[in-house]
């Protein structure tokens, strides 16, 4: 369905490191490695955590169309990020524990289950590896070790700080240099650093704190920045390719992952990407403003297929405002392109043989425009332009008749892969990956079917089980017999 392709050369995007568009080149040929920072899991996900999952879903499903292999690394934040940024106040997670009644690593769990389940009805592929802070304990402790070794950071008080002044790059992706992050930071936090903008890479913490671990600075729990800086390191490596997230993070957080890796001597992230915000009423949708929609209300009332139109209507860099008029525009415009691929399904089997020179120029043009689009920063509005000039002339083939069915199948394909397979709204499309919910189902049938031959074979009906398996293979599954019994695969 999607053709295997040499990674493409012609991907420009936008790096908020040099604030403009540049080539992207990945230090592996034909290989991505990418970090997005993820979900602090202390309660259910709203609809701008789903922005900005969706926006970098697309531009890793992007990627993967444009010919590369992508390990996606995307962290979960169960441990460190405190109520407010100047390294005071309590843990969301522990505060949120209180609140339930429960233990942290169960809050973390309960709100992990709930976003993984969110992301899934939203066709959010699942990361690569999705390392949580609390398992990599150590490699913190070291990367801060590092640190301290370097003459970059240094212990106070059973916490350790970063020393910004030590770091004149700090600042550079953000380009401020601020100390004003210290306001309403109690005195005795602001006496264990001896820069107000200093950060916390370990926090000191008594026997009240559930969540605390050993370290060779006394009992605490690790500061929100270093857990990425540290992960991110271990899985993709120095110098790995893109970093994303949401534009809010840009300082103190990913200023911070960026001192902390470079100054222990670790080339960090070669481009950073960030993505704008969803808005209602013109202001940012947050959990501490109260102004949010969770994933779950939402899907409640809108097909999860119509919330991901929308939040692909807008480019990534660009606001998103959420309002009931954008949902009916986007419930019209998911209907008038599911309608055609819908349309042009029904039509493929019964379809002339042949081609149709006309209507198979109008689809190149189409997918070039498509694939121009997203090769352009990932300009999903401009895709999704691309895909209604297909759809219209589709429609107007469809009414003239039917289309030879090799143009006819070549429309479909188009639909699927760039529609589905790049954009994620429809199921099917990208090369080896398949819709994500429909994986149990898909196992329950193929473990009946299978039983269903096992009994013609035990009944001597080889033929009607040869026809089973003969169909099967038709749609790319294999079927084999060990000694375990029959096994399929695709
Ligand atoms: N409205 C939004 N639009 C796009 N991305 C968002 C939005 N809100 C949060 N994010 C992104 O989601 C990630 C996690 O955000 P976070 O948990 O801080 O959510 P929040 O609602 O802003 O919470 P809080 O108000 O407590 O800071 C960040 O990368 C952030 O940029
Ligand atoms: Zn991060």
């Amino acid at each position: 369905m999607t053709r295997v392709r040499e990674p493409d050369p012609n991907i420009v995007l936008y790096d908020t490191m040099q604030r403009r568009k540049v080539p992207f080149v990945p230090s592996t040929p034909g290989r991505v490695g990418m970090y997005l920072c993820g979900p602090t899991v202390y309660s259910d996900a709203h609809l701008g955590h789903a922005k900005k999952e969706v926006a970098f879903d697309v531009i890793r499903r992007a990627l993967m169309h444009f010919g590369y292999t992508v390990r996606y690394v995307a962290n979960i934040t169960d441990v460190g990020h405190l109520l407010d940024d100047s390294d005071d106040g309590e843990d969301k997670i522990a505060r949120r524990a209180v609140l339930e009644q429960l233990e942290p690593m169960e809050v973390a769990d309960k709100y992990f289950w709930s976003f993984v389940k969110d992301m899934d009805a939203l066709n959010v592929l699942k990361p690569s590896i999705n390392p949580r802070a609390t398992g990599h304990i150590g490699e913190q402790i070291k990367l801060i070790e590092e640190l301290i070794e370097r003459g970059h950071a240094y212990a106070s008080a059973g916490s350790v700080y970063f020393d910004v002044r030590s770091w004149p790059e700090y600042g550079k992706l953000s380009g401020r240099k601020l100390d004003d992050q210290e306001e309403g930071t109690r005195e005795a936090v602001r006496d264990e650093k001896r820069d107000p903008r200093d950060f916390a890479l370990w926090k000191h913490a008594g026997p009240e704190h559930l969540m605390r671990w050993d370290s060779p600075w006394g009992m605490g729990f690790p500061g929100w920045h270093i857990e990425c800086s540290a992960m991110s390191l271990k899985y993709l490596g120095e110098g790995f390719d893109i970093h994303g997230g949401g534009l809010d993070l840009q300082f103190p957080h990913h200023e911070a992952e960026i001192a902390q890796a470079e100054a222990a001597g670790h080339p960090f992230a070669r481009y950073w990407m960030h993505n704008n915000m969803l808005t209602i009423g013109g202001e940012k949708m947050s959990k501490s403003k109260g102004n949010f929609t969770t994933i779950q209300d939402v899907l409640a009332q809108h097909d999860a297929m119509v919330v991901r139109f929308l939040l692909v209507g807008s480019h990534y860099r660009s606001v998103t405002e959420f309002s009931q008029e954008a949902f009916e525009g986007a419930r019209n415009g998911y209907r008038r392109l599911s309608e055609a691929l819908g349309e042009v399904e029904r039509r493929v089997p019964a379809a002339p043989p042949g081609a149709d020179a006309a209507l198979d120029a109008q689809v190149a043009t189409h997918v070039q425009a498509f694939e121009d689009a997203m090769r352009d920063d990932f300009n999903t509005p401009r895709a999704v332009a691309a895909l209604f000039g297909l759809t219209t002339d589709v429609n107007a083939a469809l009414n003239a008749g039917t289309p030879g069915q090799d143009t006819l199948e070549r429309v479909r394909d188009a639909y699927r892969s760039l529609g589905g397979g790049v954009l994620g709204l429809f199921a099917d499309g990208l090369p080896g990956v398949q819709a994500q919910d429909d994986a149990p189902v898909v196992d329950a049938l193929m473990a009946l079917v299978l039983k269903a031959r096992q009994n013609y074979r035990l009944t001597k009906q080889y033929a009607e089980a040869d026809t089973l398996r003969d169909t099967l293979a038709g749609v790319g599954v294999t079927v084999e017999d060990t000694k375990d019994g029959p096994r399929w695969r695709r």
